[in-house]
Formats: structure tokens, C-alpha cells, sequence
């Protein structure tokens, strides 16, 4: 392990711990190691971070996770409103506990099994210490009597680890992506192990009830523990479990982002001029359709181009007034079927250029790299369509921030059935991602949109998306843990000042 620019960081004995404490497996910031061998922080990819770090750093709380690099210890670094905790991860531990474990087993088991999970004792193996490692860090970084926050399917051991190290915290936990069908889930080997690591949690947050309903029933068959009847609602009427004394609590928060934020940027000059810009360097076509994702294979990336493909062939798509963009951010590239999926994708992408692009206009402009905060947002001001057709998503906050970025109530938004947030955005060109015909007749419909039911529609998702923001999911997350177990400290969140505790 080399360790990070000693100046930046800190000894963890010599800090004062935290009353609020975020544990997720990425920091906020990726350590990127240059060609010269020198190092520099970037943000992470991924919507967790997007949605959690302003609500920490208006907590001025801890946040606990990996750099993002093998074989560094970044330590622990002090910022103004934040402090960082770096849990170091070896070139073997990330092949089997990240790349293994949660992004070869859990990722495609979670998401429906669109590609086969691989069950393999000696990634459990390393899941369980690196898990371990996250736990003993995390009991480190919290105050006494703290409020932890455990995120997501990477470390799903942890809660019940930070009990047995520190039964005083107030433990929540909160899974990202979609809790799966019991049937799917009872294929897991280690299926018992993992229920009961969830249980050490006070309050167990899914974006959806009925992930949260799954979780229930597993609780009780496969740990034997009683749990409540009835329906789990979202935001309210939560499920619980009784793990001896304690009472667990289960409930459905769906996550989303600092809409008014995003609003108010979208509405800046610099960024209009700019998505003005953009329309004009794509050769001002009539329409922008638009893709923005992690290049993952169950962002459904292949559906879109599929459907654009026929489209373009039954004559239902001008190739010379249509442009698709298709923004994708590199994502777990050593992962085989991550290598895979981009090869298909890139295939798809040439083929469809090589059919209708004339030379200087291709039909789909395709970047694979990350795109800065304020080229995102002008891309998302000047597409008339954003295509947004996951085979299976947690909630997608990607659709939630093109509708956040439209004050011009222009533009429409094409989003799969099968993604969280198609649970709030119920006026979109919903779509189901497995029936290209349908794809096909919700782009083109979006494609044609007439402006004025355009508008009403986009006024509609508005509301929605601005009157439930990230604070207002962190808040009744944040209520509902409080008023489990130990009471935590009160906690504030982004938008709301003074300090907590
Ligand atoms: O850390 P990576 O392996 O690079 O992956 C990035 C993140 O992807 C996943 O995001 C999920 O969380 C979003 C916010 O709740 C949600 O909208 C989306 O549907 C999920 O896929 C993953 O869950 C994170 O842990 C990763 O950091
Ligand atoms: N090229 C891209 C793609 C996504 N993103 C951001 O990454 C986040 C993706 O979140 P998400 O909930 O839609 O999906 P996951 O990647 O978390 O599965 C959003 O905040 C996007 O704006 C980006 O910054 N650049």
C-alpha cells in the first residue's frame, strides 16, 4: 500500500469522531493516478454520490468509503465541512470483493439476472473481511451514541459488524438498487448470511415498497424472525421485523436530487448559451435525442439503439433532422461483461452511422468518457427527447435531473417501466424495454409530441421532481431512523441551515 500526500491527511486517532456518518464503498472523490505517477481527487461516478454528499456536508458529518484506486491509503482527510475516512482496498480485494462479489454476483442478481450471477466462495470470502474492514473503520469515525448511514448492496454485512463493535449507534441502512423477487434472491448461497447483516440495521430503506415488501417476507422465512403484516406504503407505514429485543424496521424512501438546485443552474445564462452552442455544433437538427448513463448493461443502452435502428429502417426517423447523443461514462471495465456490453454497443453505434450518417453528420454521436457538471446539464437543456429505457434500474436520477433542467417546459421524456423512478413520473412515454415495438412507438411518439401536450406533460413531472427532492428523501429517511431504537441527534438536511446535533 503506498500511501497519499502525507500533508493531506491525517492521523484517524488524532480526530474528533463524528455525530452523523455516511459508510458507502466510494468516497465522494476518486484518487486518479496520473501518467507521471503524481495523484489527483475527481468526483466519483454513480447517483449515491450525486444525491448524498450535499446532505453530508451540510452535517459537517464523516463519510466512510474507497478511494477508488488499488493499493493506496488515502487515510483519513479533513475538509472544511466534511471529513473523509479511506478504507484502503488491495489490486485482490477489488477484483474479488468489487468487481467479484458485488458487481459480478449481487449486481446481476439484484437486476433481474440479465446476466448470469457468478457464485464463487472465494469472492464471499473477501466480501465478508472487506465488509469487516468498512465496519472497524466506520465504529472509528462515529461519536458516541452517533447516527451511521450504511449505503448499499456492497456492504450489506456492515450493519449487523457495527452492532456487534458498537451496540450505542443508531444504525440505518439504505439499498440503491432493487431488492429482487424472493424466487431470485433464494438462488443466493449465502442468502441467511446476508439478511441477518441487513438486520443489525435499525431502519432498512428500499427505493420501493415493493422491494421492501420482498425484504419482509425473507426476514421471516429465512431467519425466522416475526414480522408485521400489511401493506409497506412509500414514505409511510413501515414494515418491522423482531430480532429479539430490537425492533427493525423496513420501509420504501425513493431517492432522488437537489432539484431546485439543478433548476436554478439550468436557468443560468452561461448554460442556456451553451446548450444553444450544442444544438448548433450537432448542425441545428430538428430533433436531439439524447442517452446519459454509465456504460452499464442494465441501463438498456443497446434497447434504444435498437429501436432507433428500426426506426430509421421502417422510415419512421429522418436520419438528416435526427440526432442521438448518447453520453456514457466508463464503469467497471474489468468486469467480462462490462468489456462485453461496450463492444456490442460500439458495434451498434457504427453500424447505425455506417447505414444513414453522411460524412461530417453522423446519426449518433457517442462519447465514452465522463462529461463535466455544466456540459451535462446544457446536453439535457438542449434534448428534445432524453431516452431513458433501463431493463431494470434502482430509481435512475438521471430522468429526474432532465426533468429538473426543463423551466422552458420543453422536451419529453421516454423512460422505461422497469426503473424507480417510473414509480413517481407516471406522465412520461413510459415504455417496457423487453418490447421493441413498444420502444419504438413511445420514441417516435415523443419525437412528435405536439408543443402544447408537450408542455402540460412537462409541467406535470415538474412538480413532482421539485417537490420531492434529495432533502426530502434523506429527511424522511433521517425522521423515521430517529424515531427507532436509540433517538439520534437531530439531523439537519442540505438546504436548511444552522449545524448538526
Ligand atoms: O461505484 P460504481 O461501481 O462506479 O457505480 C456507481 C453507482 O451505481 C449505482 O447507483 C445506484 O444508485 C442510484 C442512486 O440511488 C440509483 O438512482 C441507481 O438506480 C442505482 O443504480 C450503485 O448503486 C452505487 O452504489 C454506485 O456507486
Ligand atoms: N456521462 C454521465 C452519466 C451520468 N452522470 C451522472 O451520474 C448519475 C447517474 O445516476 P443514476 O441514478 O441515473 O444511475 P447510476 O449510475 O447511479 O446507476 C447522475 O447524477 C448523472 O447525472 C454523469 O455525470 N455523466
Amino acid at each position: 500500500m503506498t500511501a497519499v500526500d502525507a500533508d493531506a491527511t491525517e492521523d484517524s486517532e488524532s480526530i474528533t469522531p463524528s455525530d452523523f456518518v455516511v459508510v458507502a464503498n466510494r468516497l465522494p472523490v476518486d484518487l486518479e493516478r496520473l501518467p507521471d505517477g503524481t495523484t489527483r481527487w475527481k468526483r466519483s461516478p454513480g447517483g449515491l454520490v450525486t444525491a448524498l454528499e450535499p446532505i453530508l456536508r451540510s452535517n459537517h458529518g464523516a463519510w466512510v468509503g474507497w478511494a477508488g484506486v488499488a493499493d493506496v491509503d488515502a487515510g483519513v482527510i479533513v475538509e472544511d465541512d466534511l471529513t473523509l475516512y479511506s478504507v484502503p482496498l488491495s489490486t485482490e480485494e477489488i477484483a474479488d470483493y468489487y468487481e467479484g462479489f458485488s458487481n459480478a454476483t449481487l449486481w446481476p442478481l439484484y437486476h433481474d439476472v440479465i446476466v448470469r450471477p457468478e457464485y464463487r466462495r472465494e469472492w464471499w470470502n473477501v466480501y465478508v473481511e472487506v465488509n469487516r474492514r468498512f465496519a472497524e473503520e466506520a465504529a472509528k469515525a462515529a461519536a458516541p451514541n452517533a447516527t451511521v448511514w450504511i449505503q448499499d448492496y456492497q456492504l450489506q454485512l456492515v450493519p449487523k459488524m457495527l452492532r456487534m463493535l458498537r451496540p450505542d449507534l443508531t444504525i440505518g441502512f439504505f439499498l440503491h438498487i432493487p431488492f429482487p423477487p424472493v424466487e431470485l434472491f433464494m438462488q443466493m448461497p449465502w442468502r441467511t448470511e446476508i439478511v441477518e447483516g441487513l438486520l443489525g440495521a435499525d431502519l432498512i430503506g428500499f427505493h420501493l415498497p415493493g422491494g421492501a415488501q420482498n425484504f419482509l417476507y425473507l426476514a421471516g422465512r429465512l431467519a425466522g424472525h416475526q414480522t408485521s403484516r400489511g401493506n409497506i406504503g412509500v414514505r409511510s407505514k413501515l414494515g418491522v421485523v423482531q430480532v429479539g429485543f430490537r425492533s427493525v424496521r423496513v420501509g420504501a424512501f425513493p431517492i432522488s436530487i437537489a432539484s431546485g438546485e439543478l433548476d436554478e443552474q439550468s436557468r443560468s445564462k452561461s448554460i442556456r448559451d451553451r446548450a444553444k452552442a450544442i444544438r448548433k455544433e450537432l448542425g441545428n437538427p430538428d430533433k436531439i435525442l439524447l442517452g446519459v448513463d454509465r456504460l452499464d448493461y442494465t441501463k438498456g443502452i443497446d434497447v434504444r439503439l435498437d429501436a432507433l435502428n428500426e426506426l430509421l429502417v421502417d422510415g419512421r426517423v429522418d436520419p438528416s433532422r435526427t440526432v442521438m447523443v448518447q453520453l456514457a461514462t466508463p464503469s467497471r471495465e474489468r468486469v467480462e461483461s462490462y468489456v462485453h456490453m461496450r463492444g456490442e454497443i460500439e458495434r451498434m453505434v457504427s453500424r447505425i452511422n455506417g447505414e444513414y450518417a453522411e460524412v461530417g453528420r453522423p446519426v449518433v454521436h457517442y462519447i465514452h468518457r465522463p462529461v463535466p457538471r455544466e456540459e451535462l446539464i446544457a446536453f439535457f437543456v438542449a434534448a428534445d427527447v432524453m431516452l431513458v429505457t433501463p431493463l431494470r434500474d434502482g430509481m435512475n436520477l438521471v430522468a429526474k435531473e432532465y426533468v429538473a433542467c426543463r423551466s422552458d417546459l420543453g422536451g419529453s421524456l421516454v423512460l422505461s417501466e422497469f426503473t424507480g423512478a417510473a414509480a413517481e413520473l407516471r406522465q412520461a412515454f413510459l415504455c417496457n424495454p423487453h418490447d421493441l415495438e413498444d420502444v419504438k412507438d413511445k420514441m417516435q411518439a415523443a419525437i412528435e409530441q405536439p408543443r402544447e401536450t408537450g408542455r402540460k406533460t412537462m409541467r406535470a413531472l415538474r412538480r413532482q421532481v421539485l417537490t420531492h427532492d434529495v432533502d426530502r428523501w434523506a429527511r424522511a429517511f433521517l425522521d423515521a431512523l430517529s424515531h427507532t431504537g436509540a433517538a439520534g441527534p437531530a439531523l439537519i438536511t442540505e438546504g436548511e441551515s444552522g449545524t448538526a446535533g
